[in-house]
């Protein structure tokens, strides 16, 4: 499969490493506008860029009928356009908060507890992330999905960054310590107990892997899909 890397950052070095050990050749590795390659020989691209570029990106594969795997977080004011492109281009798109499986599998699980949450009123609910230094947005990506997916099966009704005195919205703690890559803890809190699950990455090689998968799996498909999809869970 010939790759083109949208973002040859941290996650556009590691998802090089893993896609060349899974037999893929890299054919474009894109740190600035895009308009100026030539994708008449890419398969898929791959986008781990900034929040700002993602749009353009994206939007550029599709109108080239390349199918396109984003990763990059902090773009999602613009989801719905690209999905609207998307479906009148007949193009093919996946975009992942977070491509590892174990946080697609933790995703899961809060959804699982969010459900059995739903019937106690005693518990108040919170989310932690911590990353590096270097992360552009706040709160995480996968922060965001995570509160998403408390809300469609609870009474929150909103997320907030930091604290909230308001009974239906989610605060999320976005922590920045260097060299993290990437950990989410979600905690319910009653007078009595806590229940707390957590997930945390002890590098990007699952992110990478995870994209790297998705982009095998999305070749020659046409739609809109998520990592539900790809790991079938
Ligand atoms: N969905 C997931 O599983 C994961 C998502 N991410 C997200 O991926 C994104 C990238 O993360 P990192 O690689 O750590 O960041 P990074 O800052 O190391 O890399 C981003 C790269 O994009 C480049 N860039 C700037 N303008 C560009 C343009 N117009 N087109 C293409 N590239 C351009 C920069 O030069 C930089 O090298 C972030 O939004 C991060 O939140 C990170 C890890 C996992
Ligand atoms: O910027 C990062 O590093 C990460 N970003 C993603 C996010 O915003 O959720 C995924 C992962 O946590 C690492």
């Amino acid at each position: 499969m010939n790759i083109a890397l949208l973002g040859y950052g941290r996650m556009g070095k590691e998802i090089e490493k893993v896609a060349l050990q899974r037999g893929h050749t890299i054919v474009h590795k894109i740190s600035s506008d895009i308009a100026s390659y030539d994708f008449t020989n890419v398969d898929v691209a791959i986008d781990f860029s900034i929040p700002s570029a993602a749009f353009q990106n994206i939007t550029h594969c599709i109108k080239q009928q390349v199918p396109v795997i984003s990763g990059t977080t902090g773009w999602l004011e613009k989801y719905d356009e690209v999905i609207a492109l998307c479906e009148a281009e007949k193009g093919a798109f996946i975009y992942a908060s977070n491509f590892s499986l174990g946080v697609n599998i933790f995703f899961e699980m809060n959804t699982y507890l969010a459900k059995m949450m739903s019937q106690l009123e005693d518990y108040n609910v919170d989310i932690e992330e911590i990353h590096h230094t270097k992360k552009l947005d706040a709160p995480s990506g996968t922060a965001i999905t995570l509160a998403e997916d408390i809300m469609q099966h609870t009474d929150y009704t909103n997320w907030k960054l930091d604290k909230t005195e308001a009974a239906d919205e989610i605060p999320i703690v976005a922590k920045r310590i260097p060299d993290v890559p990437g950990t989410h803890e979600i905690t319910y809190t009653s007078s009595i107990d806590t229940i707390a699950i957590k997930h945390e990455a002890h590098n990007r090689q699952g992110f990478a892997l995870g994209a790297v998968v998705a982009a095998e799996w999305i070749q020659n498909s046409v739609g809109v899909y998520t990592m539900k999809d790809v790991l079938n869970i």
